[in-house]
């Protein structure tokens, strides 16, 4: 049976307890996500943003409401995730670092290599496929995670701020490479950013979130089509319009959670 999302997140809460005190993190979130598509997640610091992530990746479980992945092949992986730090094995080269989701789902060595020699092309690593991970640029590291992320092949792909690490050029690089990734393998993406910029060159969609306890604040598509070109992407008169509607429901939540900070540090909690 086939249905019309992907993802499919309906009344859902996480709380954390630290001490005696109950932290909402995540509250009331409802959202659907459809094949393929392109989300990106924006919202203050500590709004709840990467504990999405993890409960869609299985490392949390949620207090309340429900969280559905559409699986079409029960072969594959129901997600892979590309986290901010670099999470690649420094012991591994670079070629067995790709193929390490690959060998875990015991993936016929012939196959793995086909596999890997396509998505080593595809990220511009093949001359370093035998050099390790400390041989690596942290740029050329993110790539090595990107690339075994897709991979195995997930169903979804959960990115949380994988290139913020990296400075705005090497940034701007890796999003034209990870949309090109994406161009020849449409994969479902739910991607967390602080950068609006960044969210509008990669996103179909972005979900603007409250400050703490996160909610869905706005729900902004980007009418800009693809393939989506730097040279001209920002001079795109849907560019100012997605921006502004973005910064518009983002602003009062920063300022929000700018003043909860600062409560926080004041009753000696921070
Ligand atoms: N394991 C935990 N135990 C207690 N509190 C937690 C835990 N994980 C997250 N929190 C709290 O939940 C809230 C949401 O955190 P989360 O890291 O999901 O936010 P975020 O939006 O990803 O933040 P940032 O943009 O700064 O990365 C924060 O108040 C955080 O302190």
């Amino acid at each position: 049976m086939s249905v019309p999302w992907k993802i499919r997140i309906r009344g859902l809460r996480k709380e954390f307890v630290a001490g005696r005190r109950v932290i909402a993190a995540l509250d009331g979130i409802d959202l659907e996500v459809a094949e393929g598509e392109f989300v990106c997640l924006v919202g203050p610091s500590g709004c709840g943003k990467t504990t999405l992530l993890r409960i869609l990746a299985g490392l949390e479980k949620p207090t309340a409401g429900t969280i559905e992945v559409a699986g079409s092949d029960p072969a594959r992986p129901l997600q892979a995730m590309v986290f901010q730090e670099q999470s690649v094995f420094p012991w591994m080269t670079v070629r067995r670092n790709i193929g390490y989701g690959l060998a875990l789902r015991r993936v016929p060595r012939a196959e793995r290599e086909r596999i890997v020699d396509h998505y080593l092309d595809l990220v511009g690593l093949t001359p370093f496929a035998d050099a390790y991970p400390h041989q690596l640029s942290g740029g050329m590291k993110q790539r090595v995670s990107v690339a075994r992320a897709f991979a195995v092949d997930p169903e979804i792909l959960l990115m949380d701020e994988p290139f913020a690490a990296l400075d705005e050029q090497n940034k701007l690089l890796l999003a034209e490479e990870l949309l090109r990734l994406w161009e020849a393998n449409r994969k479902t993406v739910l991607y967390v950013t602080h950068s609006i910029d960044e969210a509008i060159h990669l996103a179909d969609r972005i979900v603007v979130f409250t400050a703490s306890p996160g909610r869905i604040k706005a729900e902004v598509p980007v009418a800009i089509p693809r393939h989506r070109d730097l040279d001209t992407l920002r001079g795109h008169p849907a560019y100012a319009a997605a921006y502004q509607r973005v910064w518009q429901a983002l602003r009062d939540e920063v300022l929000a959670a700018r003043r909860h900070e600062e409560r926080e540090r004041v009753a000696g909690r921070r």
